[in-house]
């Protein structure tokens, strides 16, 4: 076997993968990148953007139903499932063929396979052994495996990205932003949709009176949700899935045509011999600094889903390859940043965040005004006959900066992103205040939902 010599190899080619390229091409290094399935990875092939799609078909449906609002009669609208999942994968299926010509332009040698350690500075792909000044562990994630009998039987977003015939009911075991997108959509395609959540609240992590709303929006549509539950186990009866659960102390079922494994994702790396890398890690998370590196081996960063401590978003990969690159270029001198990325679940309405909830707030013990709105009454919730319309913004009192702000509905995913904006470069509460914006537009109400100051 020859050994080919490279300055940085890359495991995975996702967004985490792809931001590395950036600072390391740049800078002249030699670059392998190794991919054992579709070039982009998650975000673009399994994720994001095919989600949208259906997202946006559950949009259309949203609208359709409150047409009379404005007038306009409609017939009872009829979703062709398969058509859908066809219009989806027709808009990914060039992604990874662009990508490649992409990386080629930029010389990055993209190998297909899975690659393993062999030597802390060694990967084999194949029948191929790759030398490398550094490694970047770049491999995303994969479903929580769950420890019940009968967690075979669930399936994952991949099968419901892929699966041509809408089920008539399915089950989400968690309550996280899979199940809630996902949710949306099968609803409102007209399946019976159960949640089962082992925390008192659906979307633990995200703030508490904003969730309160998406969930009574969700119950609005027919989701069945139950929080606080404990699901002991799964089996097939009389053709469909039966989840055994308990709820309150008390034992009880629920059946579907589907369950569905929405219980979060876990880095995917056991699979790298990581002790051959010399990598060290704990079950399934990698050790690392500050800086992204492995506290055991200097020549090995992680980003992206891989990264157990952030979160798993797809810019987040992106701004995460990006500063292992600089770290590989310029030695570890840059950190992430996280507390001004915003994001975003896709239900309809949406449910928007960026900073902290207003409890992390309290818990910091920080002085805080918490201008909390129902805007349901305003002029453009009732334009749009929004059913939800609310929004919290937390604000520094000592300093007026913006801490916190989460919104459902009212455009809030696009919204949020000014917030973002305010809290990266420190535009005060005062200042947004006094923006002049174009109108009749959701962000002309922004200075409302910031009080009078
Ligand atoms: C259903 C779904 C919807 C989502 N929606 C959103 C959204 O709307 N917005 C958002 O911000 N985020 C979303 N995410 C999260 C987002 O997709 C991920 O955070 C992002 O794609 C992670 O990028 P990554 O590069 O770290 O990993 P990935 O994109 O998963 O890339 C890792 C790559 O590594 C490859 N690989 C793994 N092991 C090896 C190996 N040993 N050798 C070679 N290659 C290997 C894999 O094949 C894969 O291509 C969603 C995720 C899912 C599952
Ligand atoms: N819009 C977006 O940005 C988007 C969309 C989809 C997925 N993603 C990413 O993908 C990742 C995975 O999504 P997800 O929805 O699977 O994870 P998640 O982390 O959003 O939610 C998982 C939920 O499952 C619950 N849970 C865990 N074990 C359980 C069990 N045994 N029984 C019942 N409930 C259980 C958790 O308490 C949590 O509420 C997320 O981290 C997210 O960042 C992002």
């Amino acid at each position: 076997m020859t050994s080919e010599k490279f300055d940085v190899v890359i495991l995975g080619g996702g967004n985490a993968g792809i931001g590395v390229t950036g600072p390391v091409r740049r800078a002249g290094m030699s670059v392998a990148m190794i991919e054992a399935d579709l070039l982009g990875g998650t975000c673009p092939n399994r994720g994001c953007t095919p989600k949208k799609v259906l997202v946006a078909a559950g949009h259309a449906l949203h609208e359709i139903e409150r047409a009379s609002i404005h007038h306009i009669a409609i017939g009872k609208p009829k979703l062709d499932w398969a058509a859908l999942i066809d219009r989806e994968k027709d808009m990914i299926k060039d992604i990874p063929a662009n990508l490649a010509r992409s990386m080629a332009k930029r010389d990055v040698a993209v190998i297909k396979g899975h690659g393993a350690f062999i030597g802390p500075n060694t990967i084999r792909v194949s029948d191929r052994e790759l030398e490398a000044g550094h490694v970047v562990i770049a491999t995303g994630s994969k479903p929580r495996p769950l420890p019940i009998p009968g967690a075979e039987l669930m399936i994952t977003s991949d099968d419901m990205l892929s699966e041509r015939e809408l089920p008539g009911s399915v089950i989400f075991v968690g309550g996280g932003v899979i199940a809630l997108e996902f949710g949306h959509v099968y609803a409102r395609a007209g399946a019976e949709v159960t949640i089962l959540e082992a925390l008192p609240q659906l979307l633990p992590a995200m703030d508490a009176d904003a969730v309160a709303r998406l969930q009574a929006d969700s119950e609005r549509i027919g989701i069945r949700v139950r929080t606080a539950v404990h699901v002991r186990r799964i089996e097939t009866a009389n053709g469909r899935l039966r989840v055994h659960f308990t709820h309150g102390g008390i034992e009880r079922t629920a059946e579907a045509e589907r369950v569905v494994n929405g219980a979060g994702r876990v880095a995917n790396v056991n699979t790298l011999n990581l002790a051959a890398g010399q990598v060290e890690h704990a079950n399934g998370r990698i050790a690392i600094d500050r800086h992204l590196r492995s506290t055991s081996n200097p020549s090995v960063y992680v980003c992206g889903d891989a990264v157990p401590t952030s979160p798993q978003l797809s810019p987040i990969a992106t701004y995460e390859g990006d500063i292992v690159g600089r770290n590989i270029v310029e030695g570890p001198k840059y950190c992430p940043e996280y507390a001004s990325m915003a994001t975003s679940v896709y239900t309809v309405p949406p449910l928007a965040s960026v900073g902290l909830t207003e409890a992390a707030a309290r818990q910091n013990g920080l002085a805080v005004d918490v201008h909390t709105n129902d805007m349901r009454d305003w002029f453009s919730a009732k334009t749009y006959a929004e059913t939800v319309a609310w929004s919290k913004v937390i604000v520094d009192q000592s300093t007026d900066r913006i801490l916190g702000a989460h919104f459902v509905g009212h455009a809030g995913q696009e919204l949020v992103n000014i917030f973002g904006l305010a809290m990266r470069f420190g535009i005060t509460a005062r200042q947004i205040r006094e923006n002049v914006y174009a109108y009749p537009t959701f962000s002309s109400d922004i200075k409302h939902m910031l009080g009078h100051g």
